[in-house]
């Protein structure tokens, strides 16, 4: 924790500034006179959520397949770093991503510390059925704002990926499994967020009720000497 940059401690929430705080030696007080500092500033959220997706998201790009055991001893370590919300695998084919092939082995594999959640992806039932196995306890569903990059991607028209979400999101509820789900979308797709999100909404308002947050993410990727930016929109159950 002490070696995270100024900027990203203050994306951290309240009880991650008390861990902080506590991890430090400094005082309670001091903690909650930050958090409350933090909290009263105008037009600021009360706090961000921050979800660490480098074992999946990181790992799914490289060209060359990490061995299972380092992923586990990546997540193991960042655990440690006060991270609260790990995105670990995703149970995804094989034959579509082979860098996340050992999903059930990385998910038995981790030690699950306290305070610490660890997602996974499941783009259809049997993805979710496969990461209960596993052990996984909170997940995250997957789609698109445009038909060829759902096509692309998950192998199915918007609408059919809709289906295979309520189906998921339906047995996740009934098993009392936080939810999370994406949006992808281009880079140059700004304008389509709402649209987009309001058709998700729509499409799964009835399994959905819960839903009380959606955030828009940007991701500002350098790539030589280009800055690539990426919104991706993501509504939180929990
Ligand atoms: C969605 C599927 C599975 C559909 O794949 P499909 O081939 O259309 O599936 P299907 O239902 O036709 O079944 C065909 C075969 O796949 C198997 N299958 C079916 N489902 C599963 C499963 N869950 N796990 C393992 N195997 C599966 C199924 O059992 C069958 O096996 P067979 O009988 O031929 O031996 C496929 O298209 C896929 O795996 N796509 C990969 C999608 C992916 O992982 N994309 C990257 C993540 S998204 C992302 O990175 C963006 C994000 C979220 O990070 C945001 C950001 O960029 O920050």
């Amino acid at each position: 924790m002490g070696n995270l940059p100024s900027a990203a401690k203050h994306c951290l929430n309240y009880q991650q500034l008390l861990r902080e705080h506590l991890w430090s030696g400094d005082s309670v007080a001091g903690a909650l006179d930050a958090a409350q500092e933090a909290s009263q500033l105008p037009g600021l959220p009360e706090y961000v959520k921050i979800v660490e997706v480098g074992p999946r998201d990181g790992l799914q790009n490289e060209k060359v397949i990490v061995p299972t055991d380092i992923k586990i001893e990546l997540i193991n370590q960042l655990s440690q770093t006060g991270l609260s919300v790990i995105e670990v695998t995703s149970f995804v084919s094989s034959r579509w991503v082979p860098q996340m092939a050992d999903h059930a082995e990385v998910m038995r594999g981790i030690r699950q510390y306290p305070g610490v959640r660890y997602p996974v992806l499941t783009p259809n039932l049997q993805g979710f059925q496969h990461a209960v196995a596993a052990g996984a306890t909170e997940i995250a569903v997957f789609g698109a704002a445009s038909e060829s990059f759902s096509k692309k991607n998950i192998n199915c028209s918007i609408e059919e990926s809709m289906g295979r979400f309520q189906e998921v999101i339906s047995s996740a509820r009934h098993m009392d499994i936080p939810v999370r789900g994406y949006l992808l979308m281009k880079p140059n797709s700004i304008s389509f967020v709402s649209i987009s999100l309001s058709l998700l909404v729509s499409h799964l308002g009835s399994s959905l009720k819960h839903i009380y947050h959606v955030h828009v993410m940007i991701y500002i990727i350098a790539f030589g000497p280009y800055l690539f930016i990426l919104i991706i929109s993501v509504i939180t159950s929990h």
